[in-house]
């Protein structure tokens, strides 16, 4: 089996993978050599991030490709439909990095709401009258403990999201396509379950009147989940933040609920033109602004690597 993993693996995924008599290309291919690369290498497993794009032309013209692997967990860049319907493998990682995208979001909440994407800005490097005016500026904060977090999504992100809402004191709100009543079973608390609410994305308006903090985490949808309608029904001053993809936000609708005063503050991981960010989203000082790193700690991704490396080498003997 010969592996190409075109946006990096890590260490730990590359030694399991060659104990196990993987063999490894350590390369990094352009797009518009990737095809020829995989061909003439004759590569059986092209793993890849969000960067590298494996397009239906891509499936047909490598007839040597027999699994696509993501590592990571959104698949958007990725015809998974059309290679699978061809008799390939496509294979993620659902779980390994969602402690890591829940961390960002809960590092974008409290910088919103503590100001500390501007202080860092503003800072004065001398005199302490800036110094004062900026104390002031900045007495508008909140704790997010006995808020209302509201959750779009309830798959694997959103229940990392859930149980550190709840770590926190926050009352929580979950709004999914498939509602449910249940139970979230906490590790973090040996057998402990916390009741919280459901609702369908269908009936969206009390989710919204109600949720002061609100995380999206759902995979990349053909609409917004979040736009105008969805805005005015919010509570004024509510924090918003998406690591979900772009698109799901309507960012152009959004800024202008920034400028009424609506919203008090959206961090966004991910934009709808990524990777190059609107000039009006980079200007904005109420945008608390990371690019696309939600999955990127070395934490998850050793345990990206290392779940890839144990999926391939459970698929090796298959091919
Ligand atoms: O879908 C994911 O796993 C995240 O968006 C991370 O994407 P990345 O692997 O390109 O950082």
């Amino acid at each position: 089996m010969k592996v190409l993993a075109n946006d990096g693996i890590s260490e730990a995924g590359i030694r399991l993978l060659e104990e196990n008599g993987i063999e490894f290309l350590n390369q990094r291919v352009s797009p518009e050599h990737l095809e020829n690369f995989i061909n003439e290498n004759k590569v059986d497993v092209l793993l890849v991030r969000s960067a590298t794009k494996v397009s239906k032309e891509l499936v047909d013209a490598c007839s040597s490709l027999k699994i696509i692997g993501r590592g990571g967990i959104g698949m958007d860049n990725i015809a998974v439909d059309y290679a699978r319907e061809k008799g390939l493998k496509v294979i993620n990682t659902p779980t390994a990095s969602s402690k890591s995208v829940a961390e960002l979001v809960f590092g974008h909440f409290f910088t919103m709401a503590r100001f500390l994407h501007e202080s860092n800005r503003l800072m004065p490097l001398e005199g302490d009258t800036r110094f004062k005016d900026l104390k002031k500026d900045f007495k508008n904060a909140f704790e997010l403990s006995g808020k209302t977090l509201g959750v779009i999504g309830f798959g694997s992100i959103g229940q990392e999201v859930i149980k550190m809402g709840i770590a926190l004191g926050m009352k929580v709100k979950v709004c999914t396509r498939k509602p449910k009543t249940e139970n979230l079973q906490l590790d973090f608390f040996d057998g402990q379950t916390v009741n919280f609410e459901i609702t369908s994305t269908n009936n969206m308006e009390e989710f919204l009147k109600d949720s002061d903090f609100i995380s999206i985490n759902t995979p990349k949808t053909t609409e917004y989940i979040l736009s105008t309608p969805e805005f005015e029904q919010m509570k004024t001053g509510v924090f918003i933040v998406n690591t979900a993809r772009g698109g799901v936000l309507d960012e152009v609708a959004m800024l202008k609920f920034i400028e009424n005063k609506k919203i008090a503050g959206v961090a966004l991981d991910v934009f709808e033109s990524e990777p190059k960010p609107e000039l009006a989203l980079l200007m904005n000082p109420a945008l608390s602004l990371s690019p696309h790193i939600a999955g990127s700690t070395v934490d998850a991704q050793t345990k990206i690597g290392i779940e890839l490396a144990k999926k391939l080498i459970a698929l090796k003997k298959d091919l």
